[in-house]
């Protein structure tokens, strides 16, 4: 099996764990928990503002000027916010007052091992990175196309939005880790599945968190 397909086959194995989260099968069942929609706003502020910048430097490391990729570093993260935060504002404005301020356990660990990857090899980092796109871009456009997402849900925008922008993105990810991936040895491959593998982890821990009553 080829690097991308190993890296494909990973992403399509996560998905059980995606679809029994309490945050997604909330968004499946179009239920809006307001209080888990605006800390999960908060909590990917945080991530986001320590998440992009890293992005463009896993890029600058290989030289990488796709139009596409270089999109992602821009704040079109702010929509999807909006969207969520319309369903809550709708839901429970007062939910809002309630939610913490301070770095959940799954924001700073998934943070840290983005770090931990960069300190580790250049390669390494940009598989740490590739989850944040894919998970979402793969998730999204595997539950519209199940018809577990449909128009009438409430939800539906923020997958459509992800389905579009991080799916798309991932078509060029996808080339360059098949590119890079061929100019290193096959310990750094596995390193690289590895830190992969534990970033989607860490993306299903995060919206998990969202949900948590001492949050
Ligand atoms: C934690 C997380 N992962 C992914 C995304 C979507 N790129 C996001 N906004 N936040």
């Amino acid at each position: 099996m080829t690097f991308i397909e190993q890296f494909k086959k990973m992403m399509h194995e996560a998905m059980p764990a995606f679809l029994a989260n309490p945050f997604i099968q909330n968004c499946e069942a179009g239920r809006v928990d307001a209080r888990a929609l605006y800390t999960y706003i908060e909590q990917d502020n945080v991530y986001l503002a320590v998440y992009l910048p890293l992005f463009s430097k896993g890029l600058d490391n290989f030289g990488i000027d796709s139009k596409a990729l270089r999109q992602f570093e821009g704040d079109q993260e702010t929509k999807p916010h909006l969207m969520l935060q319309k369903l809550a504002d709708e839901k429970n404005p007062a939910a809002k007052k309630s939610i913490t301020k301070k770095w959940l356990p799954a924001t700073s660990a998934y943070l840290k091992h983005i770090q931990d990857s960069q300190k580790e090899n250049d390669f390494i980092f940009l598989c740490s990175l590739a989850a944040c796109p894919y998970v979402y871009g793969y998730l999204t456009e595997k539950m519209i196309a199940d018809g577990r997402m449909t128009k009438d849900n409430p939800f539906y925008p923020w997958f459509d939005f992800y389905k579009g922008t991080d799916g798309q993105l991932i078509v060029d990810f996808m080339k360059v880790l098949k590119e890079e991936a061929d100019k290193v040895d096959e310990a750094i491959q596995s390193r690289g599945l590895t830190a992969f593998y534990q970033a989607v982890q860490f993306e299903n821990d995060f919206f998990a968190q969202s949900m948590e009553k001492e949050a």
